[in-house]
């Protein structure tokens, strides 16, 4: 019997980490193997809080990359309590900046040097973004630790977010890796068009119980943390039912196998090479029409980018996910490590030739 197969217009990634220094070179050629655009995360160590990091940053990303590759890194800014008008000023100038991302401090990886006061400290900074129509991203989770870890989401949604977009409504914001009911339900009621959110493969896939199946499970746990099944089902119905207001974010978040498989464990799932696949599996179970939209048009459409010319060929063919790939000083564990899953990357036709690309680079450095 022939495989079923898909063809859709090639994906971005609109939440992606890919680290720096020889990290970055051993998971870099994963995304860009597949995806074309990235949001890049900034919270590297230490964050890129300027224009000029965040340059510097592109430049060692693009030198990662294999030499025939067209995939294009859009850079973020790391906000803080001191980030200045002029900075986002001359971040959306430059064309290389594409969004801002908000870090409430201690939230999350490397978000020490993020926001302790949004409304005290960043109303200015926000207005400007407004102004030059450059969205914020969120990553939306209250750091009180007397609010239990599993209602930061919705407590983050009632005290930070809403009133936010009631005081700037024309302020574009991408909840980001939403895990709940309480998300979906915030990002439909907003009429305006400017709320969106990325949706992960993992909270998609799997709820809280994940974490704790057969012994504590470290590569399934990241920030939000899972949640329980009902608001799993609710995010399988937000992607799948057609609305714009949904993109691909994988939030591929690596860290070393020891840094996970410690008395520590770092918060981070990565899916780089397998996200695509599990991406498709999800909407098979639903509908397999809703896949590029999701994938691949609500995301440019959002932020106001053009759709990839190319094209990704996805075929129903059982493969095993490798149980490691080399990173930093030793290795990376994927999510679904050792497993079988159903679909895999067949193609990638790329619609735009490299000598387009060295011009559109030439263009930028000047
Ligand atoms: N998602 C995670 O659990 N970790 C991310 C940070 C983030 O996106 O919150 C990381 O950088 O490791
Ligand atoms: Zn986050
Ligand atoms: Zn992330």
């Amino acid at each position: 019997m022939e495989s079923l197969r898909l063809s859709i217009v090639q994906p971005d990634d609109w939440h992606l980490h890919l680290r720096d220094g020889n990290g970055l070179a051993s998971v870099a050629p994963h995304s860009a193997s597949v995806f074309k655009r990235a949001i890049v995360m900034p919270n590297l160590k230490p964050p890129i809080t300027t224009l000029s990091q965040a340059l510097a940053y592109r430049e060692r990303i693009l030198k990662a990359l294999p030499p025939d590759s067209t995939f294009t890194p859009l850079m973020t800014l790391y906000l803080t309590d001191d980030t200045t008008t002029s900075e986002i000023k001359l971040a959306k100038k430059s064309g290389a900046v594409f969004a801002v991302k908000l870090y409430p401090a201690g939230a999350t990886t490397n978000s020490q040097a993020g926001v302790t006061d949004l409304f005290g400290k960043c109303m200015p900074v926000l207005e400007e973004m407004a102004r030059s129509s450059l969205p914020l991203l969120v990553h939306g989770e209250v750091v009180d630790t007397s609010v239990d870890i599993f209602d930061r989401e919705k407590v983050f949604i009632d005290t930070i977010l809403s009133p936010l977009v009631t005081k700037l409504p024309e302020l574009k914001v991408v909840m980001e890796h939403i895990t709940t009911r309480d998300a979906v339900e915030f990002v439909e009621s907003v009429t305006s068009g400017n709320v969106a959110a990325t949706v992960t493969p993992q909270h998609l896939l799997l709820n809280r119980n994940a974490i704790f199946q057969g012994g504590l499970q470290p590569h399934f746990y990241c920030l939000p943390v899972l949640k329980r099944e009902h608001h799993r089902q609710a995010l399988i119905k937000a992607v799948t039912s057609g609305s714009n207001k949904y993109f691909l974010g994988t939030d591929s978040a690596p860290h070393e196998k020891r840094a996970k498989e410690a008395s520590c464990g770092c918060a981070g799932i990565y899916s780089a090479p397998v996200a695509l696949p599990l991406y498709a599996q999800v909407f098979e179970e639903a509908t397999l029409d809703m896949l590029e939209a999701f994938t691949s048009l609500n995301g440019p459409n959002f932020y106001g980018l053009p759709a990839n010319k190319g094209t990704v060929t996805l075929v129903k063919t059982p493969w095993c996910v490798p149980t490691a790939y080399s990173f930093e000083s030793g290795t990376v564990v994927p999510i679904f490590a050792g497993k079988t899953i159903q679909w895999s990357v067949e193609s990638v036709i790329n619609g735009e030739d490299s000598c387009e690309k060295k011009n559109e680079l030439e263009s930028l450095r000047v």
